[in-house]
């Protein structure tokens, strides 16, 4: 078979743990064979990034943003643990962290449906979608440690010269500082209405303005003011906007029957997604894309490096992790590739692996993420590299 030809490259992030053996298996069981295409590789498992001080992190991301398009496999952002761990130099920064800051843009992570998987949340009837601000909050923020009796003071140095009491400490304390952007804000808002439109969904967004009254609100209100200014494409294309309380979101959205585009910020899109991925039935059936303004996209999948599985995988069990959503960051990439080279013959494939992957999934072949939620129940699952060869069988029957 004639492998398709694929114009531009894509800049390859590989990473750690069960996602790292993940990502070999379907590299090499389902990309390489079918396509001729450059990766451009940055290996950003933990060790080359502390051989090379981090640096090799902002050179990917420097990469992604010269070429348009990444895929990147999860990462381990160490802590302490993880520094006894692996012997490295430091607890460095979250690899994820320094290149949405580097790339800025919205990060939006969507679950992948599957017939016989049907939502935990009975009444999910349509796919929820968490639209996600990438730059900021606590991801790039300042902390310390507060050896008390202190004062901690935040001063702004400007015309106004600003000096706000943070706490006086009487004894021990912690603290912390985090920014954001008013560019970077509107243009999460701007992504947001954009997808909304082209996708036709509400836009749901939220905060916790009343307490929050000036960080919160800032978000608020610029939101605001990007709907306002489209209000009559919103109106043409039948999406509402709803703000409300972030606890009231998160109560109303199980209620919900699905449908819309859950906006969060930083912090809270994080925690929403996995939440939102686990009840549409598994972690490893989100997907997760980063748009940056400036046109440049990073696909990824949702969860983490696995690290339970991995340590079962390094006593030598045959774990049952689930690929699909490293899988479908792969054919997010490849898709999208194709579109900006303007090769629909580039895209095409990627339609076809998605849909081998579902096809797999809905005869039967799973992974034990899977397994409890099956409708009509299934008693079996498969090993990831099982899964991954049956992929490859259903592929194989559409290209
Ligand atoms: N994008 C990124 O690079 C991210 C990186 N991380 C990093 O990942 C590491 C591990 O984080 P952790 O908290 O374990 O989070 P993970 O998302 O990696 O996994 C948490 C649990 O979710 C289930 N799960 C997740 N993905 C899958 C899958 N594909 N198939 C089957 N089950 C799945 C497993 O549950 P069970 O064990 O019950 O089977 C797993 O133990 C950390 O070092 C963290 O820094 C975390 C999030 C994102
Ligand atoms: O970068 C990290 O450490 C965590 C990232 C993460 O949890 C996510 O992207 O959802
Ligand atoms: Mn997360």
């Amino acid at each position: 078979m004639e492998k398709v030809k694929v114009k531009n490259p894509i800049v390859e992030l590989d990473g750690d743990e069960m996602a790292r053996v993940m990502w070999k298996m379907i590299k090499e069981k389902l990309i390489l064979p079918y396509l001729d295409i450059q990766l451009v590789y940055f290996d950003l498992g933990i060790k080359k990034r502390d051989e090379t001080d981090d640096q090799i992190t902002i050179e990917a991301a420097k990469a992604i943003k010269k070429y348009g398009v990444g895929v990147k496999c999860a990462t381990i952002t160490p802590d302490a643990e993880r520094v006894k761990e692996y012997n490295l130099k430091k607890a460095w920064k979250s690899p994820n962290a320094t290149i949405r800051a580097y790339l800025d843009g919205t990060v939006f992570r969507k679950p992948i449906m599957v017939k016989n998987v049907p939502p935990l949340v009975k009444r999910w009837k349509k796919p929820i979608i968490i639209g996600r601000h990438a730059y900021g909050d606590i991801y790039n923020a300042v902390e310390a440690k507060v050896e008390g009796p202190a004062e901690v003071e935040l001063v702004v140095r400007n015309k106004e010269n600003k000096t706000l009491l943070v706490h006086k400490f009487e004894g021990n304390g912690v603290v912390m500082a985090m920014h954001n952007l008013e560019k970077s804000i509107r243009s999460f808002a701007q992504s947001c209405i954009n997808y909304a439109i082209s996708e036709k969904v509400d836009i749901w967004f939220a905060t916790k303005d009343t307490i929050s009254k000036v960080y919160h609100a800032y978000f608020k209100d610029i939101f605001q003011e990007e709907v306002d200014k489209r209000k009559e494409e919103l109106e043409k294309a039948g999406v509402n906007y709803r703000y409300m309380l972030i606890d009231d979101a998160a109560a109303q959205i199980l209620r919900s029957e699905g449908g819309m585009l859950w906006a969060c910020m930083n912090y809270e899109g994080d925690i929403m997604s996995d939440m939102i991925a686990s009840g549409f039935g598994s972690l490893g059936l989100m997907t997760s894309v980063l748009v940056s303004p400036d046109g440049v996209y990073e696909f990824e999948a949702a969860h983490g490096t696995v690290r339970r599985h991995y340590y079962r995988y390094l006593k030598g069990e045959k774990t049952s992790t689930n690929p699909t959503a490293s899988i479908f960051a792969w054919t997010g990439a490849i898709r999208k590739r194709g579109e900006l080279d303007g090769t629909p013959e580039v895209c095409e494939f990627a339609d076809k692996l998605e849909k081998a992957v579902i096809n797999t999934i809905e005869s039967g072949v799973i992974t034990k993420d899977l397994q409890p939620f099956t409708e009509p129940p299934i008693d079996k699952y498969v090993t990831l590299e099982e899964f991954i060869d049956e992929v490859k069988k259903n592929l194989e029957k559409l290209l």
